[in-house]
């Protein structure tokens, strides 16, 4: 039977601490929720008395189904008694059934921050601890920077964690508040710990200001430590906080440990990696280990041809497990594997030894020194590789193409600009004319093509250009520098393609990508072209 490790999260409290994070109510009503339903223990909701985001957050946290909502908050304060203290009884009117107390374990900040004896602070630990107990909540204590304390004073630290345990704290979590320890000294510090307090439930809280949260929580665990605290995608103070999104996978699947997260669950870890994301405005990060999209993304020659014979080759589990997918890339770095791997996904039936195969592969190295980049925009390589296979539809051949670009000042020095453009184009055997107008010269170039090819081709109603991205690949050569353009488009169903043009001049390198998107949707929607 495997062992248990407790998850208790702590992206609403620590997370936020964050610079750049602010949680709304809603936001942290929807991410408790999202925790719940994935498996977490503790779901650390934040401070009571704090602020008011944090007391409407507790006044209106539904029952939760599986998890434990925890309240934060510090120990009593010096001179008071714990039942007289108001922030220790903001914290329990909330009204969870944990509650976390974070409190003072190195001597120095005792007498530093606190400034009171380092008897009276063991004082505080224990008879705030006492008190949650007695109110029937589960007390969990945070032994605030317990691994600098531990080095600088040891008989006061441990004096620090004896003070809750006899107080009968049913978790006592070792901090490294400041972030700065390393692993092999965790590992012998938690297992001195262990060795004094052999009966008591540790945890641990690493904070990640050496890059190191992960890597110290796993050798805290190994030294027997049983509650870990994290955040979803390590948000939290200064440089954050232990991932949770790397460490539950890692303890389920390469130690063997049981977590209240099933098998089927752990599937839904990227989701809720990106739901933090969403929440926060922030694009996921794409080599966020297990769930970033590149996370199994192949890239190198000789990484696909091995992949093609097993994929163990160059990946550590399989994808399936946290709910990711391989991608195979095609890029200057790819070699016949790749480019065959891609155009199968593609459903592009070639014989492996197929000669075009190995000339693709030279026309994408050419193109990608020239400033292509066709690991982000598929299509566009679609497109090229069926060229080539002799499988591309035309739909359309631009004869020519104005793009004009008009800025007037009023009276006031406002400026007004207008953009117009002319598109000349061959389609249905017949020379088509059409002028639009739009909110700068791609828009307009966009529109005077839809209104040209839309009457033959009415299903383009259905796609829209929903990103555009244009980047200088030559900075050195200042306003002449040659661009890459990146469009990305959608259809009604949400579903988005990608596709590129490369071009000093930017309205050029806009309008082969625009030729890219249209061509590649009218291709996928089965049309017949009309020439
Ligand atoms: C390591 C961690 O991340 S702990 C969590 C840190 N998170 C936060 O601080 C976010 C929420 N905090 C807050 O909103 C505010 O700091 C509050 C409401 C808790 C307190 O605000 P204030 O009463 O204005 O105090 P302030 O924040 O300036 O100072 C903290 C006080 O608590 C005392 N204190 C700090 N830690 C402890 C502790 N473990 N036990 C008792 N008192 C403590 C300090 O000595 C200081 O006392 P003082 O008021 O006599 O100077
Ligand atoms: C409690 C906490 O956040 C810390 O000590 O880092």
């Amino acid at each position: 039977m495997a062992e248990r490790i407790y998850l208790y999260d702590s992206t609403l409290r620590d997370g936020s601490q964050a610079q750049g994070i602010d949680f709304t109510v809603a936001d942290k009503l929807a991410i408790a929720s999202a925790l719940d339903a994935f498996g977490i223990d503790y779901i650390e909701g934040g401070w009571p008395g704090a602020n008011p985001t944090d007391d409407a957050f507790f006044a209106r946290v539904p029952q939760t189904r599986f998890a434990k909502v925890s309240a934060f908050g510090m120990t009593r304060r010096a001179g008071r008694s714990a039942s007289n203290d108001p922030g220790l009884q903001d914290i329990l009117n909330a009204n969870t059934s944990a509650v976390c107390l974070v409190g003072k374990s190195w001597d120095w900040q005792v007498e530093t921050a606190l400034k009171v004896s380092i008897s009276e602070n063991l004082k505080m630990i224990s008879d705030s601890l006492s008190h949650v107990l007695d109110q029937g909540r589960e007390a969990h204590f945070d032994a605030e920077h317990f691994f600098d304390g531990y080095k600088a004073n040891r008989a006061y630290a441990l004096e620090a964690l004896k003070a809750a345990h006899e107080a009968g704290a049913s978790w006592i979590i070792l901090c490294d508040t400041n972030g700065g320890s390393m692993p092999s000294e965790v590992y012998r510090i938690v297992s001195d710990v262990k060795s004094m307090l052999p009966d008591a439930n540790l945890g641990i809280h690493c904070h990640n200001d050496t890059e190191q949260a992960v890597a110290n929580s796993l050798a805290a665990v190994e030294a027997g430590v049983r509650q870990i605290q994290g955040t979803i995608n390590g948000i939290g103070e200064r440089c954050g906080n232990a991932n949770l999104i790397a460490l539950i996978p890692t303890l389920m699947l390469k130690m063997g440990f049981e977590t209240g997260v099933s098998m089927e669950q752990l599937k839904e870890i990227g989701s809720l990696s990106r739901l933090i994301d969403d929440r926060l405005n922030r694009v996921p990060n794409r080599h966020a280990a297990y769930v970033g999209k590149s996370a199994f993304a192949h890239k190198g020659g000789l990484h696909v041809s091995a992949m093609a014979r097993d994929s163990r080759s160059y990946e550590h589990i399989d994808p399936a497990l946290v709910g990711n997918t391989r991608l195979i890339l095609v890029s200057d770095k790819a070699g016949r594997a790749n480019v065959l791997n891609r155009l199968e996904q593609m459903g592009i039936e070639v014989a492996a030894d197929d000669e075009r195969v190995t000339e693709l592969v030279k026309i994408v190295k050419e193109r990608e020194a020239l400033g292509y980049a066709y690991e982000d925009a598929s299509a566009s390589f679609e497109l090229l590789a069926r060229g080539l296979l002799g499988q591309l539809p035309r739909f359309y051949d631009l004869l020519s193409y104005r793009a004009l670009n008009e800025c007037r000042m009023d009276a006031k020095g406002h400026a007004d600009t207008l953009a117009e453009a002319t598109v000349k184009l061959s389609v249905a055997g017949s020379t088509v004319m059409t002028v639009a107008e739009g909110n700068g010269p791609v828009n307009a170039l966009d529109q005077a093509l839809r209104k040209a090819l839309t009457p033959h081709y009415p299903v383009l109603e259905a796609m829209h250009l929903s990103d555009y991205k244009v980047r200088i690949l030559t900075p050195s050569d200042a306003t002449a520098a040659l661009t890459r353009v990146v469009i990305e488009s959608r259809d009604s169903d949400g579903h988005a393609w990608h596709t590129l043009g490369v071009s000093a001049n930017v309205i050029d390198a806009s309008n082969d990508a625009l030729f890219d998107a249209l061509t590649w949707f009218l291709m996928k929607r089965g049309v017949a072209a009309q020439k």
